[in-house]
């Protein structure tokens, strides 16, 4: 893999307009956007690129069309220039974009090209634009207004550093061909963990190693390529099952856990499937390789603002039909614990219990957590946009697990050996140069 870092560039920056591609997509928290580590990461390739003598203009996306957090980003703005107070002169201009929603208006045009050395200038959010998620090839999207007017603003050089977004094909990360690209401190740090948690699951191919996945959370439709590849090449040696993707696999395996913990299951993502739509696929996956898939024995329901505990044989009536199943059970905890022991490698993405809908649920995540951080023998791997912050909400720091990834889509495409688009712009840039 080849590319150009900010670092070979460093001689040639001054006084150059550098469009930096950075992600820091998040989740609002009551409606507001929290610090992350997403925007911390992005502000040292920012203050990077600045330290150079360049004028950076910032581009970023936040949410999906028709979700709550497809919003503006002057919170991100506020947040990047509150934590950079020596920044000379930071620019919000508010919207940035033509009334069509396909360039520059004119104010951002003005601005930029009269942006100095040491400046910086945030765009609007990205996916405001038609055609920056639009289908479209690398040559269409290097015409697109919103490109050509940065260029012709004086944009000379561009930055990918939103590794978490790096598998998307879209305008902002694969259509700046016609300038030189680099890759950011983030790429940089990203494709360095991936390759270390390469290296492992190798290992595991061949006998030397046991890796172990944890696969929590609400989006489960992230982890077939990833297992597929896994399993078909024998890069994985368990499977622990948490959040919604632990519900699957008991339903799977013929437990009724009730109304109200397949409501959850129901629910249709921005694509419109559901969790449940996923049955066929796990349930084959699940049956060519029982032994790799560990059970859970039991669960936590919420009854009553309670947290209450059943054996998965023994879930009575009643709790099926008041409460919802929000974590594993102790149980089950235990039995984790000591596959986790065996292990050499955890790749852990998606919380393993509602934590975030309520405390109680947290124990599953909690008690993995501080294995993962006294067993100093299993490297220990974290990755997903939210990460931050459920290890900011138990008290870790990152440097207490092996690794911490701001990654969650993008890292699981890459360990499933897939090349993520981003990636490869940034290769067919240094290739042409
Ligand atoms: N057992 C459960 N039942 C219902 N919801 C659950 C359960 N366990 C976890 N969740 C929910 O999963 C959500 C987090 O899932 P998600 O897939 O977004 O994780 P993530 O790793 O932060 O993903 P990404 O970083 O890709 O956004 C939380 O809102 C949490 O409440
Ligand atoms: O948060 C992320 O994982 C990235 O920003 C990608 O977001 P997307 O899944 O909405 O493309």
């Amino acid at each position: 893999m080849q590319f150009h870092t900010i670092e070979d560039f460093k001689d040639k920056l001054q006084n150059q307009k550098v469009f930096v591609r950075v992600d820091t997509n998040t989740t609002l928290e009551n409606g507001e956007m929290p610090l992350t580590s997403r925007i911390e990461q992005a502000l040292q390739t920012i203050n990077k690129l600045t330290g150079y003598g360049a004028a950076v203009v910032v581009g970023a996306h936040n949410g999906r069309s028709g979700e709550t957090s497809f919003v503006s980003l002057g919170p991100l703005f506020s947040m990047l220039q509150k934590q950079n107070p020596s920044v000379p002169k930071m620019i919000c201009p508010g919207n940035t974009y033509d009334s069509e929603y396909e360039g520059l208006n004119n104010a951002a045009r003005d601005t930029i090209k009269n942006l100095q050395s040491g400046e910086i200038l945030v765009l609007e959010n990205l996916r405001f634009l038609k055609n920056e998620t639009a289908k479209m090839s690398i040559d269409d999207f290097a015409q697109q207004k919103f490109v050509l007017d940065l260029l012709d603003s004086g944009v000379s050089h561009y930055v990918l550093d939103g590794f978490s977004v790096a598998h998307r094909a879209h305008m902002s990360i694969v259509g700046f061909s016609k300038v030189p690209n680099m890759a950011g401190l983030a790429v940089e740090k990203e494709l360095k963990g991936a390759a270390k948690i390469k290296e492992l699951l190798a290992q595991n191919q061949t006998g030397d190693g046991r890796v172990t996945f944890i696969f929590g959370g609400a989006k489960i439709q992230d982890y077939f390529q990833l297992m597929e590849s896994a399993l078909e090449n024998k890069s994985v040696s368990k499977i622990l099952p948490g959040g919604l993707f632990s519900s699957i696999c008991l339903i799977i395996n013929g437990y009724d856990l009730g109304q109200p913990s397949r409501v959850p299951l129901e629910k249709k993502d921005s694509k419109g499937k559901s969790t449940l739509d996923y049955q066929e696929t796990l349930q084959k996956l699940m049956e060519k390789h029982p032994d790799v898939f560990v059970m859970p024995e039991d669960v936590a329901y919420l009854i009553d603002g309670k947290r209450v505990e059943y054996a998965i044989d023994e879930i009575p009536q009643e709790a099926r039909e008041k409460g919802a199943v929000l974590d594993i059970g102790e149980k089950t905890i235990l039995k984790y614990k000591q596959v986790l022991q065996e292990s050499n490698m955890a790749y852990w993405k998606g919380p393993i219990g509602a934590f975030d809908i309520n405390p109680l649920f947290a124990k599953g995540s909690q008690e993995v957590l501080q294995l993962l951080k006294e067993n100093k023998q299993i490297f220990s791997v974290m990755g997903g946009g939210d990460t931050g912050q459920m290890l900011s909400k138990f008290d870790t720091l990152p440097s207490e697990l092996s690794y911490v990834s701001l990654s969650g889509g993008a890292l699981i495409q890459i360990l499933a050996g897939n090349d993520l688009p981003g990636i490869a712009a940034l290769e067919k840039s240094y290739k042409a140069s």
